[in-house]
């Protein structure tokens, strides 16, 4: 049996980072890993939406110039942009493998799976280790309908190689939203089916309302409140049907209604680590109920967002707490969140839905820059942002809806984490013309003077 310091179960951006941190300093380090090396983010998730989406985001932005001097018809050609999206994503799991086995780690190919709580088996190999850190990340939620068999997910829509004439998304989360807007723009007939009254529960509300309009103007068709019952094929056509008698037409059927926790496989009750339907259970040191048993990432039972960088951050923060550099416990910092539809919103810090009780105890602003800065943007009136700030004029909150929206979060962000004043922002001459320099100008007679 062969015997690490520490073991990571799933190399995705939960785990590799520690992984590398802590092999460098010295530790003994193995990584198993099932699938692909780097896990969904690189290989099936943030990376391949976002270079699909580089193009569609392109054609939106060239259509606010329509009549306003920009000629020329811009179109995707799907197979070439996928060959494109191919060559670019396809490498970076090799490169990242030869990085990990460059700096000493151990590499297992297979699932990973609890003996006890000492020991795994992977394949025909037993490995011990004095900690193991489970960070397997989560997998699509398949619909328990009839004709299920019909349904696709995430990973799958990220590979296609021809786009079908009709899709149809089964939910209206993130997933759905992001990819509608996408095939849409690259000329697909898109409806979809949500059983919630409405979509993207957790951002602001009346910047989603604002991108279903924008949505229904380009001809998406969006039901809400309908249960999807059965999938059917007929006559080379897939048939979606809803409780209520709704029937959707369509030739790709994307099942876009969550992700779940991957658990299965791993054996945890062999190891006596208690997991729930959400996930592994943490304390604050994200020890599991077994403590030399730690999770990470997507796996672990959480209320904050399942996002790239917090799985980065809690990589990090395990990679201290095993080298012994940190004995705290974890705390997350404001977190921002994109939704990378057309245009995007964005979001980070308290919202008004967490305030709803307490309006009085803060300053709520609406700054309508896509109007304001007519220069600074590329035509986008629509654009826009609400800002949150507390009694001590403190900026605590941030939404934002713009093409723009990723990059101002992330400025909104650092100004809500460092609890930055106007002082402090004017320890900088920003550049001019630019959104971050209009959208702070304008910020600030709301914002504290100084500390
Ligand atoms: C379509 C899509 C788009 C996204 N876009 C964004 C975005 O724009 N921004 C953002 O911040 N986040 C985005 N996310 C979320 C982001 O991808 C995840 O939050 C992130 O990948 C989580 O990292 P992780 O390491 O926890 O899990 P993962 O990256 O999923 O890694 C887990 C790994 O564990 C492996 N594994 C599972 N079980 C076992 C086992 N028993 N043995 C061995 N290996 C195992 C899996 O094969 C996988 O490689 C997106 C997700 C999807 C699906
Ligand atoms: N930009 C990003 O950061 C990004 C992008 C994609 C994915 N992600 C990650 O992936 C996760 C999963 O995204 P998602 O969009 O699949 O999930 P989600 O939870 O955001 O949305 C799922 C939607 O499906 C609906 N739904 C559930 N069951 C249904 C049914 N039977 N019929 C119709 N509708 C149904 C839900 O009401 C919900 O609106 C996100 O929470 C996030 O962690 C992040």
């Amino acid at each position: 049996m062969e015997k690490f310091d520490v073991i990571f179960i799933g190399s995705g951006h939960a785990n590799w980072h520690a992984a590398v941190d802590l092999q460098k300093k010295g530790k003994k380090v193995a990584i198993v890993e099932k699938d692909l090396i780097a896990g969904t983010c690189t290989n099936y998730g943030c990376n391949a939406k976002i270079l699909l989406d580089g193009a569609a985001d392109l054609i939106h932005q060239s259509q606010a110039y329509t009549g306003m001097g920009l000629k020329g018809d811009l179109h995707i050609d799907w197979p070439e942009l996928m060959a494109y999206k191919q060559a670019t994503i396809n490498p970076i799991h090799l490169m990242l493998e030869q990085q990990f086995k460059a700096v000493g780690i151990e590499i297992f190919n297979g699932t990973a799976s609890f003996l006890d709580q000492h020991s795994i088996k992977v394949g025909e190999k037993i490995l011990s280790a004095t900690n193991f850190i489970i960070g397997t990340g989560q997998t699509p939620n398949r619909l328990p309908v009839d004709g299920n068999e019909f349904l696709h997910d995430s990973r799958e829509f990220l590979d296609l190689s021809e786009l079908p004439n009709r899709m149809t998304f089964v939910g209206a989360g993130i997933v759905s939203l992001e990819f509608a807007m996408l095939v849409k723009a690259a000329g697909t007939e898109v409806s979809i089916i949500e059983f919630a009254p409405g979509a993207l529960r957790g951002f602001n509300q009346k910047y989603v309302g604002k991108l279903l309009q924008q949505m229904e103007e380009m001809g998406i068709k969006i039901y809400f409140n309908e249960a999807v019952q059965k999938i059917q094929k007929r006559d080379n056509q897939l048939i979606v049907s809803t409780a209520s008698g709704l029937e959707v037409r369509t030739d790709y059927v994307l099942d876009a209604t969550g992700r779940i926790p991957n658990i299965n496989g791993l054996n945890l009750d062999a190891a006596g680590v208690e997991y729930k339907k959400g996930g592994i259970v943490v304390d604050d040191h994200l020890r599991t109920s077994v403590p030399h048993i730690y999770a990470s990432g997507d796996v672990i039972d959480k209320q904050i967002p399942r996002l790239t960088p917090t799985a980065t951050f809690e990589s990090n923060y395990l990679a201290s707490l095993l080298l012994g550099e940190n004995t705290e416990s974890i705390i997350y910092p404001v977190i921002a969140s994109v939704v990378f539809t057309l245009p995007r919103i964005a979001q980070v810090g308290l919202s008004e839905m967490d305030i709803e009780n307490k309006k009085d105890k803060y300053l709520i602003k609406e700054i309508p820059y896509g109007k304001r800065l007519r220069f600074q943007t590329k035509n986008e009136p629509d654009a826009e942002a609400t800002l949150i700030f507390n009694r001590d004029s403190y900026l605590v909150g941030a939404s934002v809806y713009g093409d723009e929206a990723p990059e101002l979060i992330n400025i909104l962000a650092m100004i809500i984490g460092l609890k930055l004043t106007q002082d402090d922002l004017n320890k900088a001459i920003l550049a001019f013309p630019s959104q971050t320099i209009g959208l702070i100008s304008m910020m600030a007679p709301y914002l504290r003077k100084s500390k």
